[in-house]
């Protein structure tokens, strides 16, 4: 069977229910698909702790496993959920990312397959900046990235205001959050999960 990890942080529930579709389409694709969260820096649960929204999505995640080193060497296949944090990933997905120095200097992860699923506030408020820039890092850890192709997702070519790019999953959570993942939006993480366990299988065997 092939592992699919989905390592994802979200403070306010949007990129945890993109990460549950990954999931259905890893696992409709044959995977054993787990997710597990980046681990939250104290100061942030402090700063965050009178704030509604965020104490309830963190409640809503409280069985969800915190991401480990050893989870990304069980993987065959590591997709990443990012929400956009001024265009970039958030702190705490690159924390865990700089912790992981020794897998990278056993090219432990070289060769699994990886892709990124994103969120953003508002429209244009850099998804694709998002997905662009975590692809950096990932080389660096000789992965292997698997983008969404506009075969496989026609949504891609609507003019809505939906997510969806060639980089990356998305969803638009809405600059109050206000927003929830389009159906759209959520099939073609079920699609990116899809693949990547398909890439994935093949690059194992
Ligand atoms: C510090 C901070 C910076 C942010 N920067 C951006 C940004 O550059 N562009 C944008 O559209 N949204 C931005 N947002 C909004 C987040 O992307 C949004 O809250 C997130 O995608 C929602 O996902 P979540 O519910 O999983 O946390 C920012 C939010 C925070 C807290």
């Amino acid at each position: 069977m092939t592992n699919i990890l989905i390592p994802y942080y979200s403070s306010y529930g949007h990129v945890y229910t993109m990460a549950q579709a990954v999931q259905k389409g890893a696992q409709e694709a044959g995977a054993d698909a787990k997710m597990v969260k980046i681990p939250e820096f104290e100061a942030t649960k402090q700063a965050m702790s009178s704030q509604e929204a965020y104490v309830e999505a963190q409640k809503m995640q409280a069985e969800v496993p915190e991401a480990t080193h050893d989870d990304l060497k069980w993987a065959d296949g590591i997709i990443w959920g990012i929400p956009t944090r001024y265009g970039a990933m958030p702190a705490q997905m690159k924390q865990f990312l700089d912790a992981a120095g020794g897998l990278w200097a056993n090219g432990e992860l070289e060769g699994k397959a990886t892709a990124v699923f994103t969120s953003t506030g508002s429209v244009h408020g850099g998804q694709e900046t998002t997905a662009i820039t975590s692809i950096v890092p990932l080389l660096h850890f000789g992965l292997i990235f698997v983008g969404l192709p506009y075969g496989e997702n026609p949504e891609l070519m609507s003019s809505d205001a939906i997510g969806g790019s060639p980089y990356s999953a998305s969803t638009i959570a809405g600059t109050d959050g206000s927003l929830q993942p389009d159906e759209r939006d959520l099939t073609m993480a079920q699609r990116l999960g899809a693949r990547v366990t398909r890439v994935a299988g093949a690059l194992h065997n």
